[in-house]
């Protein structure tokens, strides 16, 4: 076992985050509760300032907010001068709430709907990843409308396979993002931008899937992104001046995993582009990164109290927790591994091959595949270590069970950041209205 954060320790017979309890947490807040360490937030923030920020010139790393979204994670992101990547105009919402500069807010997705569009717009969003020639039209439109300018950085396919499984790859030729560099399509979206009159073209962003470990992906990538900056100048007689990256970075979920450096990757993507550029005698483009779990996923523990306890003869026990797929969704949509312990038995030996279920009605609801614990009873606190990214971010209410809150620990303190669900929450939205 271990831990993934120099920010939790195992420590006097408990797990400590930030030097908070956990066992003091769920006292005060209850279970299911994702605890995240503000401490391993702000490291990993700390290194894309100072490992790329403060690195080199020109440069600008977003945290891609769809990996963990609420008021407090731009808060805190603001205070490093780093950008952030929105997929939705309710993430926007919520990072102009916090007051993030809207200038710094690059506005992705394959389908930005007209409504989102405007409303971006109309919030003085004017950094846009295009993704479509439809889009094209609806951008143009809504800045003609509030006769604002947008600069475009266009997504291309790279045609890379990477990603930690078939569900999170973005950069293979048969995907729904961004365009084909087949048959020119890629250009043809490029000129169009060039000639509206509201959109400014400013260069290309590749993207090649999450969770990835592979060097060798990223650096394929950046010599392809290269050789289409040579493509645009060559064909269109258009600049390239802003390269994005893409984000992608791996996190260690368990010990078979094996992450690699955040300045291994950026470095050789700064050397790749930097190199081609020399080679046409061009400055230096602009160059973005966008990761998200690598900034939040290891910083995130869910705590959990077990329920029943079932023991298969010769096959498994089964321990079902007061949570499940509907907090972490990403065991039965990605096979996704991890690690963890019980609280409350932190010093026992390990001998018990357990799976950890959740308490949804659905096999496939299963926390933990498979993992070795004490022997489990009613009433113990099971961790689940490395659930900072696409877990809260993908929880859903189904069985109608309320969302768990949100707690942030930082120096041996913990406050509230997004408050459990309560059954009232539940049917807010229900409307009781007459057929018309
Ligand atoms: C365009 C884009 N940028 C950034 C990210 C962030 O990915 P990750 O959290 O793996 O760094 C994603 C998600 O995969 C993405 O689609
Ligand atoms: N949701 C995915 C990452 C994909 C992010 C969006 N492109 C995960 O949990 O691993």
């Amino acid at each position: 076992m271990v831990l993934q954060t120099q920010f939790a320790q195992i420590r006097d017979r408990s797990l400590y985050i930030d030097d908070v309890d956990a066992m003091d947490l769920v006292k005060k807040y209850g279970t299911p509760l994702y605890v995240m360490s503000e401490g391993h937030i702000r490291h990993q923030l700390n290194e894309l300032k100072t490992k790329f920020l403060d690195k080199y010139d020109h440069v600008l790393p977003l945290f891609a907010s769809k990996s963990f979204s609420c008021l407090e994670i731009y808060r805190i992101t603001s205070e490093f001068g780093i950008g952030i990547d929105c997929v939705s105009a309710g993430e926007i919402s919520i990072a102009l709430k916090a007051g993030f500069d809207p200038h710094k807010i690059y506005f992705h997705g394959n389908n930005k709907l007209p409504s989102e569009i405007d409303y971006a717009i109309a919030h003085d969003v004017d950094h846009f990843v295009i993704d479509n020639f439809y889009e094209i039209e609806l951008v143009e439109k809504y800045a003609k409308k509030y006769d604002k300018t947008i600069y475009a950085t266009v997504r291309v396919v790279p045609e890379i396979k990477a990603g930690g499984h078939g569900y999170i790859q973005t950069g293979h030729k048969d995907t729904k993002f961004g365009f084909s560099a087949r048959n020119g399509i890629y250009l043809k979206a490029i000129q169009q931008i060039v000639d509206s009159a509201h959109i400014e073209f400013e260069g290309i962003h590749c993207h090649i899937g999450s969770q990835v470990f592979d060097l060798y992906a990223y650096i394929s990538a950046m010599h392809r992104f290269v050789r289409f900056a040579y493509e645009i100048y060559d064909q269109l007689g258009v600049m390239v001046k802003v390269i994005n990256a893409g984000g992608g970075y791996g996190i260690a979920y368990t010990k078979k995993d094996e992450p690699l450096e955040f300045e291994t990757i950026t470095s050789e993507i700064m050397n790749i582009i930097k190199d081609g550029y020399d080679k046409r005698g061009w400055d230096m483009p602009m160059v973005l990164v966008e990761p998200g779990r690598y900034v939040v996923g290891n910083a995130g523990i869910t705590l959990y109290t077990v329920g029943s306890v079932k023991d298969i003869p010769d096959v498994r026990t089964y321990m079902s927790v007061d949570g499940g797929m509907t907090d972490n969704i990403r065991t039965a949509l990605y096979d996704a591994q991890y690690d963890g312990i019980i609280v409350n038995k932190a010093y026992e030996r390990r001998d018990t091959k357990v799976t950890v279920a959740g308490k949804i009605c659905e096999s496939a609801d299963i926390v933990v595949k498979e993992i070795m614990l004490p022997y489990p009873e009613p009433g113990d606190i099971f961790a689940q270590f490395s659930t900072g990214a696409y877990h809260y971010s993908m929880s859903s209410n189904y069985n109608q069970l309320p969302k768990p809150a949100v707690v942030f620990t930082y120096q041996g303190k913990s406050k509230l950041v997004i408050r459990r669900q309560t059954f009232d929450d539940l049917i807010a939205f229900d409307v009781q209205e007459d057929y018309q």
